[in-house]
C-alpha cells in the first residue's frame, strides 16, 4: 500500500472509533502516562509537557490535561503554527482559563503573543498525534511535516537534547512498519490503551 492511501486508511479507521471505546481508550492511556511519571527512571519527572488538542479520532487527550494541571509542578503546552523562518509549531502555555483562537486547521490554539512562544528543544515531553506508527518507533502524521520540522533538531544532537517525543495514539495505528523519510524524527516511546512502550532502549 503506498503511504497516500495508508494515511487514508488509517485516518478513516480512526475517525470510525465509536465515543465509548474513545472513552475507554484515552482512560487506560491516561493510567500508563500517570504510571511513567511516577515510576520509570529513565524519563525524568519533566516540567514542560506538550499535548494537543485531539480531533479527527485522535486519542482523546482531555482527562489526560486536566490530569496534568492538578499535578503542579508541570506546565502544560499547545501547538501553535507558526509560518516564519518556516512553516512549523512554537509551542504556548494552555492553562484552565486560556483564551483560545482557531487556526487554519480549524483546531484551537491558546492566544499567546508570538514572543511567549517557546520552541521545541524547550520542552520535556511531547505526547504526539498521529496517524501510524511501527515497532522501531516510526511515526506517520498528517502529512504536514510540521512535526518533523519542529524537532529536526532531535537528529543532529540526539544524545545532548533532553526533549522525549512520545506518540499518543490508539494501539490499532500500529502497522507493520512505515517507509523511512531522511526527515522523520523518530518517536522514542508511544502510550497507547495497552500501555507505555520505550523505543529507545532498541536504538542506536
Ligand atoms: N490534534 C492535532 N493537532 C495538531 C496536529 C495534529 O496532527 N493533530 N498537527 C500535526 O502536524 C499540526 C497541524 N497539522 C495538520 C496538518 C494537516 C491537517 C489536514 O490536512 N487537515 C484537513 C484539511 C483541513 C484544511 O485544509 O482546512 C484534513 O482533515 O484533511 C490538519 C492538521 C498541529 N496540531
Ligand atoms: N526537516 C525538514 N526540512 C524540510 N522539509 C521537511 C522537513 N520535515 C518535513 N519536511 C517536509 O514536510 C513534508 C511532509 O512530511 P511528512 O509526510 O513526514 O509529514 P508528517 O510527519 O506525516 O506530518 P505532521 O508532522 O504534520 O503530522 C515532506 O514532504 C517534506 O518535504
Amino acid at each position: 500500500m503506498n503511504s497516500g492511501l495508508l494515511r487514508k486508511t488509517l485516518r478513516d479507521q480512526r475517525r470510525q472509533l465509536p465515543s465509548s471505546i474513545q472513552q475507554h481508550h484515552a482512560k487506560q492511556a491516561l493510567q500508563h502516562l500517570s504510571d511513567l511519571l511516577s515510576q520509570n527512571p529513565a524519563f525524568q519527572t519533566p516540567q514542560n509537557i506538550a499535548l494537543f488538542l485531539a480531533q479527527d479520532g485522535e486519542l482523546e487527550t482531555d482527562t489526560a490535561i486536566q490530569y496534568l494541571w492538578q499535578q503542579s509542578e508541570h506546565h502544560i503546552y499547545l501547538p501553535v503554527l507558526e509560518t516564519q523562518p518556516d512553516w512549523h509549531m512554537g509551542f504556548a502555555r494552555y492553562k484552565p482559563d486560556s483564551k483560545m483562537v482557531r487556526n487554519r486547521f480549524d483546531i484551537a490554539e491558546p492566544d499567546v503573543a508570538l514572543n511567549e512562544h517557546l520552541n521545541g528543544e524547550q520542552m520535556d515531553w511531547v505526547f504526539m498525534p498521529l496517524v501510524g506508527f511501527d515497532k522501531q518507533g516510526n511515526r506517520m502524521g498528517m502529512g504536514g511535516g510540521y512535526y518533523d520540522r519542529s524537532f529536526a533538531f532531535k537528529l543532529q544532537n540526539s544524545r545532548e537534547n533532553q526533549t522525549k517525543l512520545i506518540g499518543w495514539a490508539h494501539s490499532f495505528q500500529q502497522v507493520e512498519q512505515l517507509p523511512k523519510e531522511p526527515w522523520d524524527v523518530p518517536l522514542d516511546g508511544i502510550i497507547t490503551e495497552q500501555g507505555f512502550t520505550d523505543f529507545s532502549l532498541h536504538r542506536q
